[in-house]
């Protein structure tokens, strides 16, 4: 029982070949990382096609973990580490707890699965049909935007209904866009994989996709827990304008703290504008160009 931990190979769902952090233990390589400054792990199963969670663990015989039906295991596994070290080294937070829980993934949910989610526990992530999505861990954006619903759970909490729920999406998409960085896109990566450029949202023109960029255009609606996944094209473009105009690394730092300090369960829209200017007053003053970003940004989207 030789656990050490091995620097495997394999291969991504877009085809590209990565380094993956993985457990050596009786002669079969595990997705098991074991690198991270956490008291758990890092780890990847897969469903096989069922629905039962959390599956077994992706395991390989030579350690690198190449075969096509692999894909989707080998960026799960890959970018959770991204999105750990990402909050740990610049966030100082450590896993979504903040006190190094274990970071599960399982990959290959269902058949021909067009979603992924957080489900309190651990993220799950379909392949796709090959049309309408491939592997959803494909996308780093979609994984930090599930990881980031776990961080959302343990700090504000917001209920995932209605206005705090639609801030709950937008704090996951805006965190997915610290993250992946090519571009104000959410799925890109993973959706119609048969055709370019388009996206599963936009956060600089969420009205691209169907979403509402600005109050004047919110969605009662009582589907999809009153439309979190449409009205937060709201904060989305707000968050877009903040990040264009202050750049990611001021921006993140006003989001996590507005995140982790102000925002709580029934925070409204309202309540994010001022949980931002905030935060930001307390990181650059009440009278910085950080703060007058924030409130232009709010102000634009019709949250005043
Ligand atoms: O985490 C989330 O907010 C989404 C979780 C969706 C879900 C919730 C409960 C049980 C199962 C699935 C998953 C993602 C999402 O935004 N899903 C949207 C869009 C979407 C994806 N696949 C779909 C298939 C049909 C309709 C809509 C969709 C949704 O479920 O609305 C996030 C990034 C990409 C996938
Ligand atoms: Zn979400």
């Amino acid at each position: 029982y030789n656990a050490v931990n091995d620097a495997g190979s394999g291969v991504g769902v877009l085809g590209d070949t990565k380094p993956l952090n993985t457990y050596l233990s009786s002669g079969t390589y595990y997705l098991y990382d074991t690198t991270k400054a956490m008291t758990g792990v890092i780890e990847t199963r897969t469903a096989a096609n069922s629905t039962s969670l959390p599956g077994n663990y992706s395991v390989d015989p030579d350690n690198n973990f190449n075969a096509t039906s692999q894909r989707a295991d080998v960026d799960a596994h890959y970018y959770a580490g991204v999105v750990y070290d990402y909050f740990k080294n610049t966030h100082n937070r450590n896993s979504f707890d903040n006190r190094g829980a274990t970071i599960r993934s399982t990959v290959h949910y269902s058949r021909n699965y067009n979603n992924a989610f957080w489900n309190g526990a651990q993220m799950v992530y379909g392949d796709g049909d090959g049309t309408t999505f491939r592997a959803l861990s494909g996308a780093l954006d979609v994984v930090a935007h599930e990881l980031t619903h776990a961080v959302t759970e343990r700090t504000a909490g917001l209920e995932y209904q209605y206005q705090s729920g639609a801030l709950n999406e937008s704090i996951s998409d805006t965190f997915g866009v610290f993250l992946d960085k090519k571009n104000y896109l959410i799925g890109e990566d993973v959706y119609t994989p048969n055709k370019a450029g388009d996206a599963l949202r936009s956060l600089s023109d969420p009205g691209l996709y169907g979403q509402p960029d600005h109050m004047n255009k919110y969605v009662n609606t009582t589907a999809d827990n009153g439309g979190v996944h449409t009205n937060s094209g709201i904060p989305n473009k707000a968050a877009y304008l903040t990040i264009s105009k202050l750049g990611t690394s001021v921006a993140e730092k006003i989001y996590y703290r507005a995140l982790t300090v102000y925002l709580s369960p029934k925070s409204n829209f309202k309540d994010a504008r001022s949980a931002l200017l905030a935060a930001a007053a307390d990181l650059y003053g009440s009278g910085s160009t950080q703060y007058s970003a924030v409130a232009s940004a709010w102000t634009q989207v019709g949250v005043n």
